[in-house]
């Protein structure tokens, strides 16, 4: 496949205007993928991870901060660079597969119906679309020439990310690949991703599921329309934001509620402690 194309957000603000009143979903996002590197986006519903993956993929423009995937300046860019970015650069796989689909075609029709986005100098390059699918395993017993209704729920995610690859991306991003499978279908899907990774293309996935995040390597959590934590090979870290505001986990959350008052203590030992005021130190303070 293609090379990966590196992506960078920095103070990425993303609002809904609505009638009457605004909907910030993006408050500031710092955010640096290499090239050819795996990402989960984890967070609470309505944390801002859909939008987020909308923005990557150039189909919503920023309100603020800056945005470029590989050399694309997605702030600048035009409506018909957005559209060649979306047609030869970025692969976008829907939640749901069948949302990415077309019922009436076999699997390598549905490759193929994706290929003709690509611009015409660049369509001699793409691979064929039985390599395509034999990429994401979906080759053997006539699968390619089956419709996808008569496929399992994990081939037909896997056809699904297939028609994403289709154009050779350097950027793949999918929104919740594996939810609504079990867990060897999960486990398939997990496997094909992988796959794609290896072959040197920069996969952003959101999901629900920690255990995705731990197989994707690097979890990015979001948390209130920016990036709260992050985790490498299993170990999370809070993220403190550009203004000095650090999002607690949970945890820490039952032990300090919002509203409490807290020393922070910077120790020698390079740590620093969060201490909760007593009563008694506040008590007569307004
Ligand atoms: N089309 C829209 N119009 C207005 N507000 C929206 C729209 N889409 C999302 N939002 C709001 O933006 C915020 C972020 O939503 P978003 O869908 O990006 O979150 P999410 O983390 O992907 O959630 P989920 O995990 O439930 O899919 C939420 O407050 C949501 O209600």
């Amino acid at each position: 496949m293609s090379a990966g194309l590196a992506v960078t957000c920095r103070g990425l603000v993303y609002i809904y205007r609505l009638e009457g009143y605004d909907v910030v979903a993006l408050s500031g996002v710092d955010l640096d993928i290499s090239a050819g590197e795996s990402v989960a986006l984890l967070g609470p519903s309505g944390s801002g991870k859909s939008t987020l993956l909308s923005l990557l993929a150039g189909l919503l423009p920023p309100s603020a901060g800056r945005l470029t995937v590989g050399d694309h300046d997605l702030v600048r860019a035009t409506p018909a660079e957005l559209q060649t970015l979306r047609a030869k650069d970025v692969g976008v796989v829907l939640q749901g597969a069948s949302r990415n689909l077309l019922p009436y075609l076999t699997a390598e029709q549905n490759v193929r119906f994706a290929q003709r986005g690509v611009p015409a100098e660049r369509r001699r390059e793409l691979p064929e679309p039985r390599d395509v699918l034999a990429m994401v395993g979906l080759t053997g017993r006539g699968r390619n020439r089956q419709r996808p209704q008569r496929l399992s729920p994990d081939e037909r995610q896997r056809l699904a990310l297939a028609v994403g690859l289709a154009g050779r991306p350097g950027l793949l991003l999918a929104d919740e690949p594996t939810s609504q499978l079990d867990t060897r279908a999960r486990d398939e899907v997990l496997l094909t991703l992988d796959t794609v990774r290896r072959s040197g293309t920069t996969v952003v996935v959101v999901t629900h599921d920690p255990d995705v995040g731990l197989r994707m390597g690097r979890t990015v959590t979001i948390r209130d329309g920016r990036v709260g934590a992050e985790g490498r090979r299993g170990e999370d870290y809070a993220v403190v934001g550009r203004d000095g505001t650090v999002h607690l986990p949970q945890e820490a959350l039952r032990v300090l509620p919002p509203g409490t008052l807290v020393g922070v203590e910077p120790q020698p030992d390079g740590t620093v402690l969060l201490v909760p005021a007593r009563s008694s130190d506040v008590e007569g303070v307004q």
